[in-house]
């Protein structure tokens, strides 16, 4: 009698460990989990979105494909991925960070491991630094813990204390761990308008010379950049070693929009809201917006970012 007992013991053990793995399967298939069904490098979608839903950002898309690709492409990269993003307000800073997370996550921005702060929201208060700082630390660390692939976007870096960016800094750097987690796989994205009015100038300058937008390459943004972010004392980055210690992989550069991208981020939004897009509401309200110089109005002085509410006035 025992035999055919243990016989039946171990037949409903194994039906049961069955029943839990195929429930766990089912399971993996309905909750976002860290695994690659929920989380993997869609190129040709990023290459896409950026070509097709990014306005008037060659640089920046250019920088931004290569930049994720060769990291998601690298099976065992040395360090995280950090990126740093500048760029005068509404011309595509979040929303390319957000074209990040849907190539990557399924879920994308609403993805559980895609984390977003804003410097003004999340860490107002200077007297509070050293409970952020350590809220701050513990979030990552949990965070990375749970998925390697974790990615952390911060938003309004230049508000930034700069003694909060320091105390980021060991989770960017080349460590192999630290108190035996690796933080190699995840990906950092900062955002900022330091730069800003310097990267205007140079399309500015540009215009002037009567040059093609396009003709902007990385390379004359760079020294626009290096300027008003590495020399300014009161830029948060100064203050840290983040660039002495080339923690940033790269900066990436967001032009001023011009009146044709505001046209187009009006189009998209229409068609967005479920409208069918019409290029006579659309200029009517660009039309309204505010461009600089005054007197050729070629810049958008908001970007695109507050076309969403005004449209809603001139459908
Ligand atoms: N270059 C762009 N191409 C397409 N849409 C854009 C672009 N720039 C902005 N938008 C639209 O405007 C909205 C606001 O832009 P976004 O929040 O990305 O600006 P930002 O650069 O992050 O600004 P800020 O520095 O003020 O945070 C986006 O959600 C998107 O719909």
């Amino acid at each position: 009698i025992e035999p055919i007992s243990t016989g039946i013991a171990m037949g409903i053990a194994a039906a049961v460990t069955g029943f839990l793995a195929r429930y766990q399967n089912v399971l993996y298939y309905f909750q976002e989990c860290c695994r690659p069904e929920w989380m993997s490098y869609n190129k040709t979608g990023l290459e896409e979105d950026l070509r097709t839903k990014l306005f008037g950002q060659h640089v920046a898309a250019r920088v931004i494909l290569k930049a994720v690709t060769g990291f998601m492409n690298n099976k065992n990269p040395r360090k995280p991925l950090v990126l740093s993003l500048h760029g005068w307000t509404g011309t595509g800073k979040n929303y390319v960070s957000q074209l990040i997370a849907e190539s990557i996550y399924c879920k994308g921005m609403t993805s559980g491991f895609v984390h977003l702060f804003t410097a003004t929201a999340h860490f107002p208060h200077e007297m509070h630094l050293e409970l952020y700082k350590s809220q701050l630390q513990q979030w990552i660390k949990g965070n990375v813990t749970n998925c390697p692939r974790s990615m952390f976007i911060f938003d309004e870096m230049d508000k930034m204390h700069p003694g909060l960016i320091d105390s980021i800094k060991p989770y960017l750097d080349f460590y192999d761990n630290l108190d035996g987690v690796s933080y190699r796989q995840a990906i950092f994205i900062f955002l900022s308008n330091a730069g800003g009015e310097n990267i205007v100038q140079v399309a500015l300058d540009f215009w002037t010379a009567g040059r093609e937008r396009e003709e902007i390459e990385l390379k004359h943004l760079e020294t626009a950049l290096s300027l008003s972010v590495f020399n300014n004392k009161n830029s948060g980055f100064w203050h840290t070693s983040l660039i002495d210690k080339n923690l940033v992989d790269f900066f990436v550069p967001f032009l001023p929009l011009e009146y044709k991208h505001v046209v187009q981020c009006g189009l998209a939004e229409m068609a967005a809201k479920g409208l069918t897009p019409d290029e006579e509401v659309v200029d009517r309200m660009a039309r309204d917006l505010s461009f600089f110089p005054k007197e050729e109005r070629v810049f958008s002085r908001q970007g695109c970012k507050i076309i969403s509410s005004r449209l809603d006035f001139y459908i």
